[in-house]
């Protein structure tokens, strides 16, 4: 249920928004493994009728719009093609888009929305216009926005999406007073949570989480991908058995402070698990790494310390807080965001295009952070010491 909803107008056809949202369908296919590239379909319709589908699978592989058209062979000669993202007008790692349509002989384009790449920006919709091709911007772009905000957020910013997701009981905590926090939300919302793991990345935790919690991390689903799964941790004081460090399947990064203890790290190494030292460890210094791999969307699943870091230096744009009809009382039962220095309720962060469902027994609800270019306030967690990791 959407909370502040508004009316947008409606661009093409009944028609055209349901090929849009075939688009879209198709483009889930890959998700999860396209980074750094987005999720974009495409279909190819003659005569009212699909003639060619395609996806893009992941980087370094044809876009969309060329599997549809192979799909569809001569057919999309006068044909009408729907894609969900601007084709491309660039060289990049596949040629241009464009040129394929072009040389399709395709009538018209429907687009769901303009591609945010600097590279592409308008060009792509100008190069097929110029070569005489109908082309319509914006059918369904709510929705084709929605499905690239990991991919429209690294394009403007320069870094990941990132998202917090937290689970609570009614009163607020994440576990009782002695940590223990199996489990706090039913089955359907944990399978919610292995969901949207697919859709990021990277997931990342404090130390704290892998000493109290012993995570795994991975996704149940079978032939769904995993993300990077990445401790941070400044002192590297981390149980030298954990789940995490099992890498035969997926892959775990330790990002530490510069010299932090050369014993673990040798530990860590042999148990194939990839170590990082930073000059500052800090949630933006590890989103920034994060960024320069690759990434388009990354999971914060950490606890309060580390969450209120993240959420202070500007790395969260997202927030899915499951909440569960418990109550556990404890007045040092920890909170899923730790200290932010606010001290009145005008300092509050308020969530912006907030919606809520109801998961099983559990409340889902979902928002975003206003967007801002600094962090909340103007505390930098690397001048925090200990205090500052969840270690
Ligand atoms: N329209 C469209 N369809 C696809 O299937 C795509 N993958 C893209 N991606 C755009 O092109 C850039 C990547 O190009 P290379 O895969 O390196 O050739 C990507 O950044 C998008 O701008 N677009
Ligand atoms: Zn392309």
């Amino acid at each position: 249920m959407a909370m502040d909803s508004k009316i947008e107008p409606r661009v093409g056809t009944a028609f055209d928004r349901e090929m849009m949202q075939r688009c879209l369908t198709l483009a889930r296919r890959a998700l999860g493994r396209t980074a750094p590239n987005p999720l974009v379909g495409a279909v190819v319709v003659q005569d009212g009728k699909i003639v060619g589908e395609g996806f893009h699978p992941g980087a370094g592989q044809p876009h969309a719009e060329v599997f549809a058209l192979k799909a569809a062979g001569d057919r999309a000669q006068g044909a009408t093609v729907y894609v969900s993202l601007e084709p491309c007008n660039h060289y990049g790692r596949t040629p241009p888009c464009t040129e394929a349509l072009i040389a399709a002989g395709v009538a018209k384009v429907v687009v769901g929305m303009v591609d945010p790449n600097p590279l592409v920006a308008g060009g792509g919709v100008a190069r097929l216009r110029s070569a005489g091709i109908e082309v319509v911007v914006g059918v369904e772009e709510a929705d084709c926005r929605q499905l690239n905000e990991g991919f429209i957020h690294r394009m403007v910013y320069q870094r990941p999406f990132g998202i917090f997701k937290y689970a609570m009981t009614l009163d607020g905590k994440i576990a009782t007073t002695s940590g223990h926090s199996a489990w706090i939300t039913n089955p359907a919302a944990r399978e919610e949570v292995q969901q949207l793991r697919i859709a990021c990345d990277a997931i990342i935790v404090g130390g704290n989480t892998v000493r109290i919690d012993n995570p795994r991390l991975t996704i149940r689903q079978i032939d769904a991908p995993n993300p990077l799964r990445v401790v941070m941790s400044r002192t590297l004081d981390l149980p030298t058995t954990a789940h995490l460090w099992q890498t035969e399947t997926v892959s775990t990064l330790v990002m530490t402070q510069a010299g932090a203890n050369p014993d673990m790290q040798m530990l860590l190494r042999d148990r194939g698990v990839e170590i990082l030292e930073l000059d500052s460890l800090t949630p933006t210094a590890a989103m920034a790494h994060l960024y320069q791999r690759g990434c388009l969307s990354v999971l914060w699943e950490c606890g309060g310390t580390l969450a209120a870091e993240a959420i202070a230096q500007g790395t969260v744009q997202k927030i899915f807080a499951f909440i569960a009809p418990k109550i556990i009382g404890g007045s040092t039962a920890p909170t899923p965001v730790g200290d932010l220095g606010f001290t009145q309720m005008t300092q509050a962060i308020t969530l912006e295009r907030v919606q809520w469902r109801t998961v099983g027994s559990d409340c889902l609800m979902e928002g975003y952070l206003p967007s801002r270019e600094s962090g909340v306030g103007s505390r930098e967690s690397g001048d925090k010491g200990d205090k500052g990791e969840e270690s």
